[in-house]
């Protein structure tokens, strides 16, 4: 049986009256949907309102999770700003979520997921003593730690370096087999190696897009997967496609 389950979200957002987006949109369970789309146009806002978080604005309409179950408690989340506490040790803020649920937290696995994003040597520090990627990947570790059925990933891989930013996806595609994941990406090369659904919002409409029929994780020089990214950045720049 499948423990994670799609998303559907239906329904309008508004910012000061004004319509942001329309947005139709079913996110199927266990398998990861990839969204993108011009900056402004209201990504985050979508994983915001699922979230039940501040959008600084209004949303008529409808989203359910496809079990019919609640969604609280069920979504791990990676904000595009990585949210450390700043007066713990990153061991200690890849814990916090456990802390504050009041279950004790598996120290060993918090260092293992530690050491599988790079960063087994500095986890005694605080986070100001981290560089940006650090810091990025310090906060994939404690969304990874989490382990929901669901998981939102908001630009997670954007502070790295080519390289990592490989790495990561997947060490990311490992740990989440099998979840739903939500990830808002502006990398066309990244959507086109993750995604078993690729999804494009601009200010008209939220449309899905062709993906590889090939397996995901991608072999990002496969002919598939570099004719996918090519045409949707040919997309994403205001060609035809
Ligand atoms: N708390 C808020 N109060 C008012 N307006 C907001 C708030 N949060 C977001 N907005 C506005 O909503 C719109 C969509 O923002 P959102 O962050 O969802 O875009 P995005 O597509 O994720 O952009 P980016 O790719 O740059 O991260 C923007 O115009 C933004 O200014």
């Amino acid at each position: 049986m499948n423990l994670s389950p799609g998303i559907s979200i239906k329904g309008q957002h508004r910012i000061q009256g004004d319509v942001l987006f329309d947005v139709n949109l079913d996110i199927p369970g266990g398998l990861w949907t990839c969204l993108l789309g011009r900056s402004g146009v209201g990504k985050s806002t979508i994983l915001r309102i699922i979230l039940g978080l501040e959008t600084g604005g209004a949303f008529e309409g409808i989203f359910r999770a496809t079990d019919g179950a609640s969604l609280n408690g069920r979504i791990g989340y990676m904000a595009q700003s990585d949210l450390l506490l700043p007066w713990l040790s990153v061991l200690d803020n890849v814990c916090i979520g456990a802390r504050l649920r009041g279950e004790p937290p598996s120290e060993a696995r918090a260092r293992d997921l530690l050491r599988r994003v790079g960063l087994m040597e500095h986890t005694d520090q605080k986070p100001a003593t981290l560089s940006g990627g650090m810091r990025q990947r310090a906060a994939l570790a404690r969304t990874l730690f989490e382990d929901r059925p669901i998981v939102f990933l908001d630009e997670p891989f954007s502070a790295l370096d080519a390289g990592t930013r490989a790495d990561m996806q997947e060490l990311a595609a490992e740990v989440l087999i099998d979840r739903t994941v939500l990830l808002v990406t502006h990398d066309p090369a990244e959507a086109a190696r993750l995604a078993h659904q690729i999804t494009v919002m601009s200010t008209r409409k939220v449309q899905n897009w062709p993906v590889p029929q090939t397996k995901a994780l991608r072999d990002i020089n496969a002919p598939e997967t570099l004719a996918c990214q090519s045409k949707l950045l040919e997309y994403l720049r205001g060609g035809t496609a």
